[in-house]
């Protein structure tokens, strides 16, 4: 039987004051950060130039508030399996700072002004597929699969790795295959970028009862999962190059940033240390990072051999 290592939350109650900084953690700033520069890379790629000033702020700001509220969600609904973990236990929703009542409506204004924001100045094709992603994550994701399946994190990782497809959208208003491909980078990133954390994390989801990689099919597994995903990123990575979508800029970039993971995930397989997992989860959080600055730098600067 799963324990929470914290003090147990009644709905609606406030067992200690909260305060702006309790809502920005809801909304899990950090990730959300960084959904949004592929979200910015997926817009500025979608175009020749500059992207027009209007679509630029609209689809940030509206992409930005639907992401947090799919945040601020995923901590109402998990609250009780956060409590049991050591990561998680200090959370505003688990702490009793925000009640469930409040994050709740918090979730709802965020995600009703990004919807409103990207149906209104956008248009209803992305307002619908960053819909798509919020119910992608915040219900199946965080209500089922993470529950159900040691692949919730493989499936569930289609949200999460939409925003390239949503800043494309948000400037032509059509799906094209290269938006695709830079879903299929995110989505292929993300299975080694959390394994390697849940291995760190391994008894933590154990007392949580979450059927994570390293709980269900053991440590060894998971390693070598996490460097056959890193391969087959190498591979995925160079398809903008093969079809032309991204040039040498981005070539060399992203065989250098994916040789670094690579290192990671080899040393993670065969030589792991105590700090190796962790190490390798950080990495992965500085390439995904890299490697879309290095896609803008190369659709400004496209060198040719
Ligand atoms: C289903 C897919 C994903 C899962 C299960 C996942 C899981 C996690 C977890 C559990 C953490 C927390 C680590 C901690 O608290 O120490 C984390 C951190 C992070 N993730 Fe992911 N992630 C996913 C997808 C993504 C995506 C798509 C992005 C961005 C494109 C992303 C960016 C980040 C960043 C920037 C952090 C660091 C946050 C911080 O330090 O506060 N993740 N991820
Ligand atoms: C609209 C849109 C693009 C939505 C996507 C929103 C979003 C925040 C995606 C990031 C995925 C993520 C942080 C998963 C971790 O959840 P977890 O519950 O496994 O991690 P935790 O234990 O740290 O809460």
């Amino acid at each position: 039987m799963a324990k929470s290592i914290s003090a147990p939350t009644r709905r609606g109650i406030n067992y200690q004051q909260a305060n702006w900084r309790d809502y920005y953690e809801l909304t899990k700033p950090k990730v959300v950060m960084l959904l949004l520069l592929t979200a910015l890379v997926g817009m500025c790629l979608a175009t020749e130039g500059w992207v027009q000033w209007k679509v630029l702020l609209a689809g940030m700001t509206g992409i930005g508030l639907l992401s947090s509220s799919a945040a601020v969600i995923n901590h109402v609904v998990d609250h009780r399996i956060d409590g049991m973990m050591a990561r998680t236990v200090n959370r505003p929703v688990v702490k009793g700072k925000v009640s469930i009542d409040r994050a709740l409506w918090f979730a709802a204004i965020l995600g009703a002004a990004g919807f409103v924001i990207l149906s209104a100045w956008v248009n209803m094709l992305t307002a619908m597929l960053t819909l798509a992603s919020l119910v992608g994550y915040a219900v199946i994701y965080t209500m089922f699969l993470k529950r159900a399946t040691p692949q919730n994190i493989v499936i569930g990782g289609l949200a999460g790795a939409a925003p390239p497809l949503l800043g494309w959208t948000a400037v032509t208003n059509e799906v094209h295959a290269h938006a695709l491909l830079l879903v299929l980078i995110v989505f292929t990133w993300t299975p080694p970028h959390f394994w390697a954390l849940a291995i760190h994390r391994k008894k933590d989801y154990a007392r949580a009862n979450i059927p994570m990689l390293p709980v269900t099919h053991g440590e060894e597994f998971t390693k070598t999962s996490v460097l056959g995903y890193t391969i087959l990123l190498v591979l995925v990575c160079l398809l903008p190059y093969l079809v032309g979508m991204s040039h040498m800029i981005y070539l060399i970039g992203s065989l250098v940033l994916n040789a670094g993971f690579c290192a990671w995930a080899y040393r993670l397989k065969f030589a792991c240390e105590e700090d190796t997992a962790i190490k390798t989860f950080r990495y992965s959080i500085v390439h995904l990072m890299l490697l879309f600055v290095v896609l803008l730098f190369d659709h400004y600067m496209p060198i040719t051999l």
